[in-house]
């Protein structure tokens, strides 16, 4: 059996690729990973301004304690024309910009005003409450760096910089199939031995959330011929194909074998439990991800496995691909070592003292509901045990793509 972490170095390494590059409007690159190096076009903040509602003050502070207020200052005004000397101050509201001469500005709690006349209730220092032109980014520097991906905390550091348009990788096309004759669609009607189709809902939802275009593939029969025309159809189109289902060792597993007839084929026996059979490989230029059919394996190895590889297939480099686990404390023990890294579903809850992670009850790979109450998993070392109040890794289950 494979070691988790050695399989998922594998699997991210030889994936590296170089993904097709496109143009694309600000919004519609969310998610999407940047290809190209994005310079600062602009100092930020781009003109010194207030950080406050309040008063700009001008001129020497020291042996002044009393201001003629002789301008007003809003956000979205010029301030080009005015100038502050000694004594002189300006009206003046967040993000306006300073008039000249401005050495300080003082947030209005601590002012008293009569009239034009204003007095401060506390000592003022120079610079205070200034957002100085180019104190965070200066024009010129490297505002992104390609192969980044854009959140919304990116996209809106692009907005600011007036970048309307950016390269990035091309949204990846993704098919998701089911395969095995006992699955039918939610809206069949039952009969004995069949039953409801799950994975590839937990698939497409998921997925959804992605910013790729995902292809609901449908259910696969056990048919090799179906299955071979199925995959081949889909490998003219898709840059990913996901199935779920058949990757074990049964005579009806057909699709590790209909892979194997159009392409090439990695099959690994994983040192985890859930999500032991796990096969990937290629036909043509789709890479092929192979799940297990029970469905807590199937959202085990895709979150543990598959995620990190859709976000280097994407353009993102392996070490930012990686999902990144968090520590907790348990509240339970580990006492039966086992030979698989077992993922638990856990209810992880947070106090003062840090993380904590409760052990919840079926835990079987096709008990499903389980994962509703779930918000994480937790790593249990191959041939460990666990003490209570033990530091373990956790995997919080956030559905991100
Ligand atoms: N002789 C062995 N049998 C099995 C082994 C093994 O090593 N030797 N491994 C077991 C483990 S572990 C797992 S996990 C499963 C994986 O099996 P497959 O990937 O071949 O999946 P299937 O046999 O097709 O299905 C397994 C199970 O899951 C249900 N299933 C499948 N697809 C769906 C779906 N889309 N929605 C809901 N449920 C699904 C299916 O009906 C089966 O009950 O193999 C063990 N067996
Ligand atoms: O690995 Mo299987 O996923 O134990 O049920």
């Amino acid at each position: 059996m494979l070691d988790y972490y050695q399989a998922l170095q594998e699997l991210l390494e030889k994936l590296s690729h170089t993904p097709k590059v496109v143009q694309t409007d600000l919004l519609q690159a969310t998610n999407l990973v940047l290809a190209e190096d994005i310079a600062v076009q602009y100092n930020a903040p781009l003109f010194d301004n207030s950080a406050m509602d309040g008063y700009a003050v001008g001129g020497e502070l020291a042996g002044c304690d009393e201001w003629q207020i002789v301008e007003r200052v809003a956000a979205g005004d010029s301030a080009e024309n005015i100038v502050l000397t000694t004594g002189q101050a300006a009206r003046i509201f967040t993000g306006a910009p300073v008039p000249k001469g401005t050495t300080a500005v003082i947030q209005q709690e601590s002012t008293i005003v009569e009239g034009n006349v204003l007095k401060a209730t506390q000592a003022i220092k120079k610079d205070q409450n200034i957002r100085y032109c180019g104190e965070e980014l200066s024009k010129g520097g490297k505002l992104l760096t390609a192969q980044q991906r854009l959140t919304p905390a990116a996209i809106a550091l692009l907005a600011s910089q007036g970048y309307n348009q950016v390269k990035v990788y091309k949204p990846l096309t993704i098919y998701v199939f089911s395969t095995g004759n006992e699955l039918i669609e939610p809206n069949q009607t039952l009969s004995t031995g069949k039953i409801y189709d799950a994975n590839r809902y937990l698939l497409l939802s998921w997925l959804q959330q992605s910013p790729h275009q995902i292809i609901d593939g449908g259910i696969l029969p056990d048919n090799q011929q179906q299955t071979v025309l199925a995959l081949a159809e889909a490998s003219k189109k898709a840059d990913v194909i996901i199935t779920s289902g058949g990757v074990s060792v049964g005579e009806e597993d057909h699709v590790r074998a209909a892979i194997l007839q159009l392409g090439e084929l990695v099959f690994w026996k994983l040192a985890i439990k859930p999500g032991k059979p796990f096969a990937w490989g290629n036909i043509n230029n789709s890479k092929v991800f192979m799940l297990p059919g029970n469905p807590v394996s199937s959202l085990v190895t895709f979150q543990q496995l598959v995620v990190p590889a859709l976000r280097v297939i994407a353009g993102e480099p392996a070490s930012k691909a990686m999902i990144k686990p968090m520590m907790a404390k348990t509240k339970f023990a580990v006492n039966k070592v086992q030979p698989r890294r077992e993922f638990l579903r856990i209810g992880l809850a947070n106090d003062e003292a840090g993380f904590w992670a409760e052990r919840l009850e079926n835990q079987g790979s096709a008990m499903l509901a389980t994962c509703i109450t779930a918000n994480a998993l937790a790593e249990i070392p191959a041939n460990a045990t666990v003490n209570e109040n033990d530091l373990i890794k956790i995997f919080p289950l956030d559905y991100k793509v």
